[in-house]
């Protein structure tokens, strides 16, 4: 598939939120976090908006579910018509069912690990998962810096992925930025989620181009 970028509209203006991600069209996805204020210490959004905004988007929904208990509420946002649905590997208790329930459905199953949680916890069931989400910052909150302590995790996932030969995609997501997505797509990384650097400039989608051909770039070694 390539490099895809896919914006958060965390730091973007929640009141307009289909006019936001309007403003993105080179975008691959737009990233949605849902927070509960329990799994992180923070609170977003929820199902009713993202249901809203499945109707009125122009690009693919990526919803990244901060929250406990998504076993029972991942397969709602599916339902909604949500092109992918991550949930973290730290709330679920039964990822695997859950990851094959929402295939069922025909999302695309993502599974997320915190900056803490070795790769090996997930290592076992990457099979069953169309994307891996490796957090660059601690879930909750925009604006923080990239976390390079997660670069081997990155390297790793991505020796595993081309062992096994697997068509499984690699995400990043918090703290990136023009500054900082060369080294995550040179460890491997391929889907890049980009919140406060894409939202706080003037010509959003001038930096989502921007991101794609540097990443493009550091992935091809250059
Ligand atoms: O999941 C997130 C925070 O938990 C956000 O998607 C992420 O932090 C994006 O924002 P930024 O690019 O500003 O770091």
């Amino acid at each position: 598939m390539g490099i895809q970028i896919t914006p958060s509209v965390l730091n973007a203006d929640l009141s307009r939120l289909a006019d936001e991600v309007a403003r993105i069209p080179s975008a691959d996805w737009v990233h949605v976090d849902v927070m509960d204020n329990h799994f992180v210490p923070n609170l977003t959004l929820g199902l009713p908006v993202v249901e809203a905004l499945a109707q009125h988007s122009t690009l693919p929904i990526d919803v990244h579910l901060m929250i406990e208990d998504p076993d029972r509420w991942a397969p709602a946002y599916a339902e909604a018509g949500v092109g992918s649905v991550t949930f973290h590997l730290e709330a679920a208790a039964a990822p695997v069912r859950l990851a094959r329930e929402l295939r069922a459905q025909g999302a695309r199953a993502s599974m997320a690990l915190k900056p803490a949680t070795p790769l090996e916890a997930a290592e076992g069931m990457l099979g069953e998962l169309d994307m891996l989400l490796l957090m660059t910052v601690e879930p909750g909150f925009g604006g923080q810096k990239f976390l390079d302590l997660v670069l081997p995790k990155i390297r790793r996932a991505r020796e595993l992925v081309s062992a096994a030969g697997l068509e499984l995609w690699l995400q990043v997501d918090g703290g990136v930025s023009a500054e900082t997505v060369e080294r995550a797509a040179e460890a491997g990384a391929d889907v890049f989620v980009a919140g406060s650097a894409v939202y706080s400039a003037e010509d959003p989608d001038a930096v989502v181009r921007e991101l794609r051909d540097l990443a493009h770039a550091a992935s091809l070694g250059e």
